[in-house]
């Protein structure tokens, strides 16, 4: 590897063991097995199209549709707007639906939902393509009061959590974690 990477590592392993975890992995599979429950009643009968937001919404469209026992389509738009930033900023619509959302109910699954900016847009863009019924999962909603809209919330929320930034569960920290099955803060953020 070369110093620059080993260094990297170095720091990361650093960040994760300075880390509090706010979250614990069987805390996070309950709130899927809860999340998945509601979905199926909503949208069990609909033929749902599942939009899983990326990078941060892979980990919970994969935990929310393998607990989804009936027939549905999945498919992913990419927007994002913090980057590796720990603040948002303009939303930039890297890859928009390639299908078509006429007359289809859509569920978006993202990881989190915090000001909200990056949901509200993608839904408002869902319901602007004819979508018959929109709706959202995220896995968590960080309590705060910055939402883009006073009471924004998704229709199918995991957990609610403190209003620290958040790695773990799709969500990274400058780029890394992702991959974590509990949900962590970092040391002093
Ligand atoms: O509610 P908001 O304040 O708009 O923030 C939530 C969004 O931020 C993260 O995405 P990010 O822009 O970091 O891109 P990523 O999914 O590639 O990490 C996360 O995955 C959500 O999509
Ligand atoms: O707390 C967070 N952590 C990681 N990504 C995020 N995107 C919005 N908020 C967060």
């Amino acid at each position: 590897m070369t110093e620059e990477l080993t260094l990297a590592l170095k720091k990361a392993q650093q960040i994760l063991a300075d880390a509090d975890c706010l979250i614990t992995e069987e805390q996070i599979s309950a709130a899927f097995d809860r999340m998945a429950e509601d979905v199926t009643a909503e949208l069990g009968e609909r033929l749902p199209l599942i939009f899983s937001v990326m990078n941060g919404g892979l980990f919970a469209t994969s935990e929310l549709v393998k607990r989804l026992k009936f027939p549905l389509e999945m498919d992913y738009m990419h927007a994002t707007r913090y980057r590796m930033e720990t603040k948002g900023g303009e939303l930039d619509w890297r890859v928009s639906p390639q299908v078509s959302l006429k007359d289809r109910y859509v569920l978006v699954v993202d990881d989190i939902l915090d000001e909200g900016a990056t949901l509200a847009a993608i839904m408002e863009f869902c319901r602007a393509q004819g979508a018959a019924g929109v709706y959202s999962a995220v896995l968590v909603d960080k309590k705060h009061d910055r939402k883009a809209f006073p009471d924004l919330k998704a229709s199918f929320t995991g957990l609610e959590v403190e209003d620290r930034f958040l790695f773990g569960c799709g969500m990274d920290f400058q780029g890394y974690f992702r991959n974590l099955p509990a949900i962590y803060a970092p040391q002093g953020l």
